[in-house]
């Protein structure tokens, strides 16, 4: 079995990394690390890597009738030791330059630009809509793939059109809704609100192969249904409990300033853990305790 130090790093985002494992295969690694208010904090929160990969891998099996996607294994010997259960043997895709967005509700980039426009991405969408409401039907709203740290850039349908072309463009607008609205659907069934999600694509012989992680917290706005109310920002199923305390008085932390906030209290840390356990959980219907790794 080979250690993750034998394979050359290819991309690193926020949380995760990329290797090339061999010409036609990648190994796809989430680490423990949590984002909040664009910074990546200090303190890990444990077996965070493994649940979102968990339901990656419940996703991808789910949809599977819908797309194929890139995913070859979970578990085999190409993948290290020190990173099973949190890394993915994938395929090596041509990926579009696209991050193929579907939101059901008004939330983040999406309100701002309504507000403004009362459009996102060049749809218009009826008027009175507030923070957090239900869309009439699922919305494709595109963006570009920004650089580490900068924000995605919110473009229209014809903007991707020029990108990759009219015929790839359907398609990859036509799966996201797709993709979606099943997810959304199977998970409000489970008292989770799938409020948008982001989706990557890539080419495989010319066929459209879904990539990247799936449906994960880290990629959608999870948001218990139990206590959705639009009108204002909808708590975090996953990250409520870091923001409330990043935001809290006792850390004198400034959101709008750009010092890193303090570490983490180990009650804030468990508690976080918690509910990506939860999220999983309530979701899949699968125990956490039978992943691997
Ligand atoms: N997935 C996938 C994938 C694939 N199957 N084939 C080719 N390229 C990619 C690929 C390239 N960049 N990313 C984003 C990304 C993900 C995770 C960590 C990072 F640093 C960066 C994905």
């Amino acid at each position: 079995m080979p250690t993750l130090a034998e394979y050359p790093k290819i991309a690193a985002g926020k949380v995760r990394e990329l290797y090339a494992v061999d010409d036609d295969h990648l190994l796809l690694v989430a680490s423990d690390r949590i984002s909040a208010y664009d910074f990546v904090l200090d303190v890990p929160i444990p077996d965070k890597g493994r649940i979102l990969t968990a339901m990656s891998v419940f996703w991808f099996e789910l949809l599977g009738d819908l797309v194929p996607n890139h995913l070859v294994s979970y578990d085999d010997d190409r993948i290290p030791a020190e990173v099973r259960g949190r890394a993915l043997i994938v395929k090596r895709l041509e990926m579009l330059p696209v991050e193929a967005v579907a939101r059901g509700y008004l939330a983040g980039s999406g309100t701002r630009d309504y507000d403004r426009t009362g459009a996102v991405c060049g749809v218009t969408l009826p008027g009175g809509l507030v923070e957090g409401s239900k869309l009439p039907e699922p919305i494709f709203t595109p963006a570009t793939k920004a650089e580490l740290g900068e924000h995605d850039e919110n473009i229209s349908f014809d903007a991707v059109v020029a990108e990759i072309g009219a015929d790839l463009a359907g398609k990859v607008r036509e799966l996201t809704l797709a993709i979606y609205s099943k997810a959304a659907d199977y998970a409000h069934g489970r008292g989770v609100i799938l409020a948008d999600t982001k989706l990557e694509f890539g080419l495989l012989d010319g066929v459209i192969v879904l990539g990247d992680e799936v449906l994960t917290p880290d990629s959608s706005r999870y948001w218990p249904a139990d206590t959705y109310e639009p009108g204002h920002a909808q708590p975090s199923f996953d990250k409520q409990f870091v923001r409330d305390w990043m935001t809290s008085p006792e850390t004198g932390w400034d959101r709008e300033g750009n010092q890193p906030p303090p570490p983490m209290p180990a009650e804030v840390v468990e508690a976080t853990r918690s509910r990506y356990v939860q999220a999983y959980e309530q979701v899949t219907g699968r125990k956490f305790s039978d992943w691997i790794g």
